[in-house]
């Protein structure tokens, strides 16, 4: 698989978001689960970037709280330079709109809706018209041309996914957050909306963070970061899918207790 980063690629270094000394805490007291623990991590302009890890290490909560989805209890959060602790919850919910993509399992589709309605929905909402040109070079690009005017109970699991693909690549968003977006696809379907979240990154530029619990899938992104017990403990830079599995079962190892 090829890694190349787009001609027009930004300058490697440019974040599209960061988290600085980030921690979270469900609970208090004896109860207190810290998910998240001093982590300070950045997100790359234009590179796809993959989050891993045991079940429980904080995979899903770092994915919250760096699109804002979820509040910190210490720290600071930044898409591009804004930083989100300091909005309020109007801005933070305009921020989301305007500037962040996301994806999820379960695709959340409009049952009601066309595919192509459920596209476009984001921007209707937001009350922004579709740059045409762009619009068909997404729908294109994820195949889906054939299939526009069909409801989700129409389409496959994985043209489902590939409308909220195109759904979250359709306002050009500064970042796309993935959350497994492959765990309801078989692996063909899964494979082919992995290629295009790839493509989309290579040839469009897209910025996208996935969480993933799938090796094979970790295998499409530019780099890995490994987080074990809400901190990222590795990060590896073009993933197999072998080298991935490898380092995942050292999470798996128990602890050897000296003698
Ligand atoms: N709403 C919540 N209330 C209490 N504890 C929570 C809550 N959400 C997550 N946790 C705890 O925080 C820790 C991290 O959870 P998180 O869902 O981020 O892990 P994950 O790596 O995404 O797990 P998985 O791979 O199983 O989805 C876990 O110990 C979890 O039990």
């Amino acid at each position: 698989m090829s890694h190349t980063a787009p001609a027009s690629a930004p300058p490697r270094g440019e974040l599209a978001a960061r988290v600085e000394r980030v921690t979270k805490s469900y609970g208090s007291g004896d109860a207190e689960v810290r998910a998240l623990d001093d982590v300070t991590v950045g997100i790359p302009k234009g590179r796809f970037t993959a989050i891993m890890g045991p079940s429980g290490s904080g995979k899903s909560t770092l994915m919250h709280c760096m699109a804002g989805l979820d509040a910190v209890t210490s720290g600071e959060v930044f898409i591009g330079d804004i930083e989100l602790t300091r909005l309020d919850d109007k801005r933070l919910t305009r921020l989301r709109r305007d500037r962040v993509g996301f994806i999820f399992q379960a695709f959340n589709l409009v049952p009601t809706l066309s595919a192509l309605e459920n596209i476009t929905l984001p921007l209707d909402i937001a009350g922004r018209k579709a740059d045409q040109a762009w619009l068909d070079t997404v729908i294109d690009t994820v195949g889906l041309r054939p299939r526009l005017k069909h409801r989700p109970s129409e389409l496959s699991g994985g043209q489902q996914q590939r409308v909220a693909c195109a759904r979250a690549l359709a306002s050009r968003p500064e970042i796309i957050f993935a959350d497994e977006p492959t765990g309801n696809l078989d692996s063909r379907s899964g494979a082919e909306v992995l290629a295009f979240l790839r493509s989309s990154v290579r040839e469009m530029g897209q910025t996208i963070v996935m969480v993933t619990h799938d090796p094979a899938a970790a295998a499409y992104s530019d780099e890995v970061l490994f987080l074990q017990d809400g901190r990222i403990v590795d990060t590896m830079a073009d993933p197999t899918a072998e080298k991935v599995l490898e380092r995942m079962k050292g999470f798996d190892l128990p602890k050897v207790v000296a003698p």
